[in-house]
């Protein structure tokens, strides 16, 4: 049971995590920080949060977890608004999604990264922001990695780990870059991609027509296209390294799929077709084994 939870930044994340605590009965007080009184007022008419205040700080006194739900740009302002505000007991993690970023802000605010600082993030989300798009179900047989630091006593990290559990989620732990580098094929190469089909096809000349006899396909490739461009910014820069190396070797794999088609070796487009099938089909079989 947590007796009272600050969330930092309530949003589609932070909501999400608060709603779905309450409906397992598993938070006595939830205390919501953002900037704008008018988004906290939201929150709270929601259900989501029972009061809210402004200052990172205030949030966290007398908390016993604090969730660090802010987009990666706002990260390090939030750990230096906690520094001399944690009390001894409480734990404090964060939903980022990039972990090098993270614990290089940290380390560029404590030195160390401290002790209650528990990095974590959990695979899920949508295209919407904002607490008006949170929902309990969000984090329901998703999977949490968590990628605690050297400095993490095991009570803390099984401490964040128990709170997704109740959230409804799986949680794996992982070392921060490997994250990276698997998040950036997975999730921000994705988007990345998305973001620039859809940008490219609205500068061609007949983009008009394009959208007008567009459909399913494009809608559901596309989808992710529709997420915050700053916070998808924030992500793709943060992981720039890896994110340009799986880029650079997708736009190989693409290069040889062009190659093949222009050569006339449908054999060929045939088997990376196939691939891809058969590869998904394993990738859904594994979702559903989650449920
Ligand atoms: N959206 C997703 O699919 C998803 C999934 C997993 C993790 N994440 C990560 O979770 C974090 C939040 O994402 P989200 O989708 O909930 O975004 P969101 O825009 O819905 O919510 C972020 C909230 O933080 C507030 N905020 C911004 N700066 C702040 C500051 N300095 N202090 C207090 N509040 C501040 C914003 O006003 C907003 O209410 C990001 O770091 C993101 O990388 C997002
Ligand atoms: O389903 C979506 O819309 C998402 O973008 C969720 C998604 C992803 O799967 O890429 C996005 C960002 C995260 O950090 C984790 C999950």
């Amino acid at each position: 049971m947590i007796r009272r939870l600050a969330i930092i930044g309530v949003g589609l994340i932070g909501g999400s995590l608060a709603l779905s605590l309450r409906r397992s009965g598993a938070v006595e007080e939830v205390i919501g920080c953002g900037r704008s009184a008018e988004n906290l007022e939201r929150a709270q008419a929601l259900g989501v949060i029972d009061r809210g205040c402004h200052d990172p700080a205030e949030a966290a006194a007398g908390a016993d977890l604090v969730v660090i739900c802010v987009p990666l740009r706002a990260m390090r302002g939030v750990f230096a608004a906690l520094e001399h505000a944690v009390e001894p007991g409480t734990v404090v993690t964060d939903a980022g999604s990039v972990k090098g970023s993270v614990v290089e802000d940290a380390r560029a605010v404590f030195g160390t990264p401290p002790p209650w600082l528990v990095p974590g993030h959990p695979i899920a989300g949508t295209e919407n922001s904002g607490v008006e798009a949170a929902f309990a179900e969000l984090y329901d047989r998703r999977r949490v990695i968590l990628t605690p630091t050297p400095q993490n006593p095991q009570d803390a990290v099984e401490r964040v780990a128990a709170m997704w559990r109740a959230a409804g989620a799986q949680v794996v732990r992982m070392e921060a870059d490997h994250h990276d580098e698997v998040l950036a094929a997975t999730s921000h190469l994705p988007h990345a991609l998305a973001y620039a089909l859809v940008d490219a096809l609205a500068g061609w000349d007949d983009r008009q027509e394009i959208f007008e006899y567009a459909a399913g396909g494009f809608r559901d490739f596309t989808r992710i296209a529709s997420s915050d461009p700053a916070m998808w910014r924030d992500i793709c820069t943060a992981n720039r390294d890896h994110l340009v190396a799986a880029l650079r070797r997708y736009q190989q794999d693409l290069g040889r799929l062009t190659d093949a088609l222009a050569a006339g070796d449908d054999e060929q487009v045939l088997r990376v077709f196939e691939n891809a099938q058969e590869a998904r089909a394993g990738f859904l079989r594994l979702l559903e084994g989650r449920s």
